[in-house]
């Protein structure tokens, strides 16, 4: 079943735990943090203190997106704050593989992401550790951004590999995904959409991740009719 990640990057940070509970009441089953440290990206957002709060306000897995440099350093105090997931950069890791292995010996669910300029093939060798692979479908730093089109053709060639391989890790989708174009990452084979600015919105919230679930859904139906 295909799933809501709401990222609370576009949502009220005064009113987080709030946010957080009427984006769930929409359908939203997964939290999506986006950690930014200035460096790999141009942004800075938030670290292990408010994944720590977060972890006291909801049930819901806490999806932690590092884009951070060196993000070894920091795996272990976002596993003390209560991240369930963590996914890092193919482009920011020296050595992926350790770096994946880390995660998962702090309990944690593995993802490896990969930017919109990086092919599919180069994370090949990990996709049997990695319990979801991240394709950005914006160059990563900012919300509210337009989805690459070309992201598509990543998630398909992605979801193909996955059936070769006989393996069975998720596919997460993020950036610019919103009503008018999950339809085309949900039928390329995504399983995880990630949304911000299309779900956060005062007053519209728990609605819009309701109609955003619809449409995914309705997708998701056609997929598996067509599969
Ligand atoms: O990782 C991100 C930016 O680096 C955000 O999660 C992503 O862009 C979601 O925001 P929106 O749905 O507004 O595009």
């Amino acid at each position: 079943m295909v799933e809501l990640a709401f990222s609370i990057l576009a949502s009220d940070f005064a009113h987080l735990a709030d946010e957080v509970a009427t984006a769930e009441r929409g359908g939203g089953t997964i939290v999506h943090v986006d950690v930014m440290d200035g460096h790999f990206v141009p942004n800075i957002t938030l670290g292990p203190p408010m994944v720590k709060s977060l972890r006291a306000a909801t049930t819901l897995p806490l999806d932690c997106h590092l884009m951070i440099e060196n993000p070894d350093q920091f795996i272990p105090a976002f596993a003390e704050a209560g991240a369930d997931m963590i996914s890092v950069h193919y482009e920011a890791c020296r050595h992926l593989n350790r770096s994946l292995q880390l995660i998962a010996d702090h309990k944690m669910l593995p993802g490896v992401v990969i930017n919109p300029a990086t092919t599919v093939e180069n994370i090949v060798e990990v996709l049997p550790m990695v319990h979801y692979v991240l394709v950005m479908s914006v160059n990563p730093g900012f919300g509210g951004q337009k989805f690459l089109p070309r992201s598509v053709d990543r998630i398909r060639h992605l979801a193909r590999l996955r059936q070769e391989m006989g393996l069975n890790f998720r596919i997460e989708v993020d950036g610019g995904v919103a009503h008018d174009t999950v339809a085309s990452v949900v039928e390329a084979g995504a399983d995880m959409l990630v949304a911000g600015s299309a779900v956060f919105q005062k007053g519209r919230t728990e609605e819009n991740a309701r109609d955003f679930l619809r449409v995914a859904r309705e997708a998701e139906a056609l997929r598996s009719f067509s599969a």
